[in-house]
């Protein structure tokens, strides 16, 4: 604190002398061209009600049209529903900011005093979270530019698997030449598997000396590699390996995955750092393995229950005030992403207030058209057409600073001008920052987001409390002295199955239990203590995972999130209820977006079958096609789905991966909403317990294949794809009997009836393309399973003749 204001009074005496400008250590800026989205979406918003009042002039009467009007009326709630949703959408478009880091600033004032930062590595599975993957990643973040001595990575081990150990050990060994080798050659990204599968040949040639050091890295790298697949495909360790490390002789207890002791492995010890004759870039960040105790009768809280594990053990042993979360699959793309944290963590203005920083995820293994819709790209990268104006000011505020250095020489009078200029554009910025910080900041996201510590534990934010450089450097100074031994036993007790008991750890303390979205909930409840968050999305993708590869797993992944989000809604925690008076109005509306993804389904399950099955019997729900009526409608759609194509393909998307967007959220609102939101009901009801389906991250090599030639996966029989198949079936009959009527009419008629309800029905047909293809056409192992065939064929014909009789 005093150092604190001894640096404020600095600056203010320095500004009064006119030398120094506060230059903080990152900046905020609003969208650009946000006068005409909202001119666009008070424009949908006239095309949205002009809806409602068709929708309510045109009821049809209850004596002559008893089904025709039922049908209306659902029509008009999904409307209405559709509506609500997209007004709240528009909380989260309205008034986005970015922001960037001044990197040389951090380093020209704290390279010396920058802050511990440990990092966790989740994983739950060997057999679908390979030890090789798993020991990538930890790699990756080992190798953070970033000094050794202040990095810890901690790897914890949910399956308490022998090959896992044996891999980490293995890392713990190569790591001698791959950091070396990453600093010296200032490679990226800085997982090896990802880097040496990305060097292109004619990359090597001009480097002459690189290009040799590269190929025996190489070389050490793939030989590892090998022992560790060879170990993990024959499942064992060989006994001549276990003898080499004591660590091994731990899973003589194990009985199983389930039935454990805690085990705790210091792999490396970065307090050797110090000692006097290892040169600057011998040193290593301490390496830890940590499987926390397991016992059938206990439960473990999946993902929660580790992180908490591991903000305890870590506590102990290297203490960081900044812990960094990523899942086992996703490693470091960029060397700086630390630095970059710091930067907001560390600044002197707004720093004390930020709980986390987080970062967008990108994935390694998309297809060119994103055949799952995995990757959000508008979400993510709204930014890009601010990527220019980022950097050019960066590069102003690289010659403001320097000019500031050398305040005392003079500056000729023209370039003077230009000075002012720019310094006064600064300082504008500075008020934007304030101005635009407004709303909150974004929700912790699972993966890629640095935490200071003692808001992850529970603190509420205060100014006075909040000690940042000063206590980080006193807590550094406390660290334990113990020898790794000692310290191994002692934290053993930290991961033991009882240590929570009566605590309010999973409750008040560290990452939140019963939820399937830990994450979510666990930001949204430290939001609501007072602190902020960043956002941060840098040029340079900093964090890359893997994507599932078959549609049951993406859809699956999606299901438990939207679980965990809807949970969280009809939880104490609720945005609405739980934020007010602690996040402001449009944080809470954010919230809600994603808290009410699971009620979407019935909407929109009404709305791709109900009018459909009202085709069958030449009902029409929509205006007729000649009618004026017909314009908000078209409006309404063309506005809003030019304005996402726009909006994708201006974001680095292409055109059939729009289009694949548009199908996977359909898919996803009638299976893994409708599937969640049952499944959230029944366990509130106390019917289900909660669980936690780990995405895999390999797939079977014919599977794969099909996955990067974009085929949908439909081999395995899922009442998912029932859904699926189920609602493709209605529409096509529904499409074809349209079809039908329209030819053999000849008269205009049915068309000006049905036309819009023909087209949505034909819309609905073409979304489900490869679905038909599953179904009729296909003769690979990736069709639709006959069970899933015969059981749609039935229930659709069913929905279809239930129709005929009603309607
Ligand atoms: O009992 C468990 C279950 C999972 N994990 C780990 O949790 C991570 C996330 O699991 P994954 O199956 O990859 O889930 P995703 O849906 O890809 O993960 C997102 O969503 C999760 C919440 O649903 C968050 O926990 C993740 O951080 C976030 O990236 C992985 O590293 C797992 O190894 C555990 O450590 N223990
Ligand atoms: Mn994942």
């Amino acid at each position: 604190m005093r150092l604190l204001k001894h640096r404020e009074r600095e600056r203010e005496r320095e500004r009064d002398m006119g030398q120094e400008v506060y230059l903080p250590l990152f900046e905020t800026k609003a969208a650009e061209g946000r006068v005409a989205y909202k001119l666009y979406s008070l424009s949908v918003f006239v095309g949205i009600f002009s809806i409602w009042v068709f929708r309510a002039s045109h009821l049809p009467p209850a004596e002559t049209e008893r089904g025709r009007r039922w049908g209306w009326i659902g029509l008009s709630m999904a409307e209405l529903w559709f509506s609500f949703y997209w007004f709240l959408t528009q909380f989260a478009r309205w008034n986005p900011v970015y922001r960037s880091t001044f990197k040389h600033r951090l380093s020209q004032r704290y390279e010396k005093e920058l802050p511990g930062v440990d990092v966790f590595v989740c994983t739950a599975d060997p057999t679908i979270e390979p030890p090789i993957m798993v020991v990538n990643t930890v790699l990756s973040v080992m190798a953070y530019d970033y000094p050794p001595e202040k990095l810890a990575v901690y790897l914890s081990d949910d399956a308490g698997s022998e090959l896992t150990f044996y891999a980490l050990l293995e890392a713990s060994r190569f790591a001698k030449h791959w950091l070396p080798f990453c600093k010296k050659l200032k490679v990226e990204p800085r997982s090896p598997a990802a880097y040496f599968s990305n060097v292109r040949r004619d990359d090597q040639e001009p480097l002459g000396d690189g290009s040799e050091y590269r190929s025996s890295v190489k070389k050490i790298y793939e030989e590892m590699r090998d022992r560790i697949d060879i170990a993990t495909r024959l499942a064992q360790i060989s006994s001549d390996v276990q003898n080499e490390h004591k660590g091994f002789r731990e899973w003589d207890s194990v009985s199983s995955s389930h039935n454990h002791a805690a085990i705790l492995q210091i792999l490396i010890d970065g307090r050797e750092n110090k000692v006097v004759g290892i040169e600057n870039h011998d040193k290593l960040p301490t390496l830890v393995y940590l499987s926390r105790e397991k016992r059938p009768h206990c439960h473990h809280n999946f993902k929660a229950g580790a992180m908490n594990a591991l903000i305890r053990v870590s506590s102990k042993i290297s203490n960081g005030p900044i812990i960094l979360n990523v899942d086992c699959d996703v490693y470091s793309n960029n060397s700086e992403s630390v630095r970059d944290a710091m930067c907001f963590f560390m600044d002197e203005n707004k720093g004390y207030e930020i709980a986390y920083v987080q970062y967008p995820q990108s994935y390694n293994n998309l297809t060119r058209n994103d055949l799952h819709g995995i990757c959000l790209r508008v979400l993510n990268e709204v930014r890009h057409s601010l990527c220019a104006w980022t950097g050019y000011n960066n590069f102003l505020n690289f010659l403001i600073d320097s000019h500031t250095f050398r305040s005392k020489s003079p500056v000729p009078k023209m370039s003077s001008y230009f000075w002012r200029l720019k310094l006064h554009r600064n300082r504008g910025i500075k008020v934007d920052l304030a101005a635009m910080d407004a709303n909150g900041g974004p929700c912790y996201i699972g993966s890629g987001c640095f935490h200071r510590r003692e808001s992850l534990c529970g603190m509420k934010y205060d100014r006075k409390e909040c000690g940042g450089l000063d206590q980080w450097r006193k807590e550094m100074d406390k660290n334990e002295k113990q020898s790794a031994i000692v310290l191994e036993d002692r934290c053993k007790v930290l991961a033991s199955c009882t240590y929570e008991d009566n605590t309010q750890w999973g409750r008040e303390m560290g990452v939140k239990y019963g939820f399937p979205a830990e994450d979510i909930i666990t930001g949204l409840s430290i939001q609501c203590r007072g602190w902020k968050s960043i956002y941060f999305n840098p040029e340079r993708k900093s964090f890359t995972g893997v994507a599932p590869t078959t549609l049951l797993q993406a859809l699956v992944q999606q299901k438990r999130w939207s679980e965990g989000q809807f949970q969280i809604f009809l939880s104490k925690y609720c945005p609405f209820i739980y934020g007010r008076g602690r996040i402001p109005l449009n944080l809470r509306m954010c919230y809600a977006i994603y808290a009410l993804w699971a009620p979407n389904c019935f909407p929109t399950l009404y709305y791709v079958i109900v009018p459909s099955l009202f085709l069958l019997g030449d009902v029409s729900l929509f205006p007729e096609i000649t009618s004026l009526w017909i314009l908000p409608f078209t409006y309404v759609l063309i506005a809003k789905y030019g304005c996402s194509l726009a909006e994708f393909v201006t974001c680095g998307g292409t055109p059939q991966g729009w289009w694949n967007e548009q199908r996977i959220w359909v898919f996803r609102r009638t299976t893994s909403f409708c599937f969640a939101f049952l499944e959230t009901i029944a366990r509130q009801l106390g019917f289900t317990k909660l669980e936690f389906v780990v995405t895999a991250k390999v797939a079977d090599s014919e599977v794969y294949q099909r996955y990067l030639q974009e085929t949908m996966e439909f081999g395995s029989p899922s009442p998912m794809f029932t859904v699926l198949s189920t609602i493709a079936m209605i529409n096509l009959l529904s499409f074809i009997w349209g079809l039908k009527r329209m030819i053999m009419d000849a008269n205009f008629g049915v068309l000006e009836q049905l036309g819009l309800q023909i087209v949505l029905c034909g819309v609905i047909v073409l979304i489900n393309w490869p679905v038909y293809q599953g179904l009729f056409f296909r003769r690979d192992k990736g069709k639709m399973p006959f069970s899933v065939i015969y059981k749609s064929v039935m229930l659709a014909f069913l929905a279809c003749s239930i129709a005929l009789y009603l309607v």
